[in-house]
């Protein structure tokens, strides 16, 4: 493994081929649990990696800025043939969501932490192709190129079903602490310190025996194939994972997709949503300051002209779509310095919401409400971690958030953040709730 810092002159070496199968994911049967995953199955992208052949980590903000602007540059990485045309990645990590920290569980995960895999399985075309990545040294071409022809030779060409049986979970997360803040919020709204403000709160899971983590992927694509399922590991054996609904940014060289989504409401009151104005002005300041944020960053911006609703499985939210043709020199380190926190989990006025969260929310949220994706040179897919969990053996912290504005109340909040954390308690095999 080599470690990158954001001056380090390291570069890899890197080959790869079409492979004759079918889920990244069945790889775990042969090579064990992956490293880093990603999928997002409505658009036909599924990326697992294995091993670490470079690893690149910030301690701030700012250094996480000089990082990915070195992940995305052209010259990284040298291909032995003509790179393949749409491989994500091929560094895959994430950020914590602010620099305050405070729970030693996160220490390992950093504050930014990005990995190259060894061998990475994705999907190419109409099937999959594997890469190989080694630190540029003697030998090392050889090394890429056995290492393809082994994972060629023994990569599964079956799917990776979920397959474990629902499971007894013990679960805890003081709902008056939740409801207390929220009310706290509402007096800070009223007091006119804020207009919002998004509240999280941690929910502690434990199990009999220990989390198969790869089955949890399993059943977080399946459930929720119009978000995008991630997976993280760290060097103790801990793991964040989750499957997001939110996109922060796309970026293919100057363009750029990113939306506000934010509001939110139960499957069956969808039709209220749109006409909440509660949830609009959630939604609108949102809308709102991402397109201040793009104004320094593009050439043009565009907006739908309304929001609309994305329905998943268990909540539905407002969402609207935003297009962005950048400036020269804009790149995905500027864009999420300028980007995160958006108001869908932070709040506005930013400074003020986000001073309010350090004082009163009493939770660190590691990299949950963080940016988590893929860079590569000129490319880049940033989502923000939402419906997500830490996950070491048998125990896992989830977490859940949502938009305080006024009008909200205590009571609607806390039966939203439930909403919201159902998906990944199914996925962690709570088979009853
Ligand atoms: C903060 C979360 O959701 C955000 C994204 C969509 C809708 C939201 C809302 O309606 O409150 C939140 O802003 C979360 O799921 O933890």
């Amino acid at each position: 493994m080599t470690t990158l810092g954001s001056t380090d002159a390291s570069r890899w070496v890197a080959g790869w081929r079409a492979l004759v199968a079918a889920d990244p994911l069945a790889g775990a049967e042969v090579l064990g649990e992956p490293s880093v995953y990603w999928e997002r199955p409505l658009a036909s992208e599924a990326v697992a990696g294995w091993g670490e052949a470079g690893m690149a980590r910030a301690e701030n903000a700012s250094r996480a800025q000089e990082v990915l602007r070195r992940l995305s540059a052209p010259d990284a990485v040298r291909w032995l043939e003509a790179p393949p045309p749409g491989m994500p990645g091929p560094w895959f990590g994430g950020m914590r969501f602010g620099e305050e920290g405070g729970d030693e569980a996160w220490t390992p995960f950093g504050f930014g932490r990005w990995t190259l895999p060894e061998v990475m399985v994705w999907r190419e075309g109409g099937g999959l192709a594997v890469a190989a990545f080694a630190p540029e040294a003697p030998g090392a071409e050889d090394a890429v190129r056995a290492r393809l022809e082994r994972v060629a030779t023994f990569f599964p060409s079956s799917v990776r079903e979920p397959r474990g049986a629902a499971r007894a979970l013990r679960m805890s997360s003081p709902r008056r602490d939740f409801e207390e803040r929220v009310e706290r919020a509402l007096e800070a709204i009223h007091a006119e310190r804020f207009h919002k403000v998004v509240l999280a709160r941690a929910v502690e899971v434990e199990a009999d025996e220990d989390f198969d983590r790869v089955d949890i992927l399993a059943r977080l694509r399946e459930q929720n194939p119009r978000c995008a399922t991630f997976f993280f590991r760290a060097p103790d054996g801990s793991a964040f994972l989750g499957a997001t609904p939110e996109t922060l940014c796309r970026l293919e060289a100057s363009k750029l997709e990113t939306e506000a989504l934010a509001g939110s409401a139960a499957p069956l009151r969808s039709g209220e949503l749109e006409s909440s104005d509660k949830d609009r002005r959630e939604h609108m300041a949102v809308v709102h300051y991402i397109l201040r944020a793009l104004k320094p960053l593009a050439e043009h911006v565009e907006a739908d002209g309304e929001p609309g609703v994305l329905a998943l499985k268990n909540v539905v939210h407002l969402r609207t779509g935003i297009r962005a043709g950048l400036r020269e020199g804009i790149g995905v380190a500027e864009l999420m310095a300028a980007l995160h926190p958006t108001p869908a989990v932070g709040g506005t006025p930013r400074e003020n919401a986000l001073a309010f969260i350090a004082t009163h929310e009493a939770l660190d949220r590691g990299w949950y409400a963080g940016p988590v994706g893929w860079v590569g040179p000129g490319r880049a897919h940033q989502m923000v971690a939402l419906r997500s969990a830490r996950v070491k053996g048998a125990r896992a912290r989830l977490f859940v958030g949502a938009g305080i504005v006024a009008g909200s109340s205590a009571e609607s909040e806390w039966r939203e953040t439930e909403m919201k954390g159902l998906a990944m308690l199914r996925a962690l095999g709570g088979g009853h709730v």
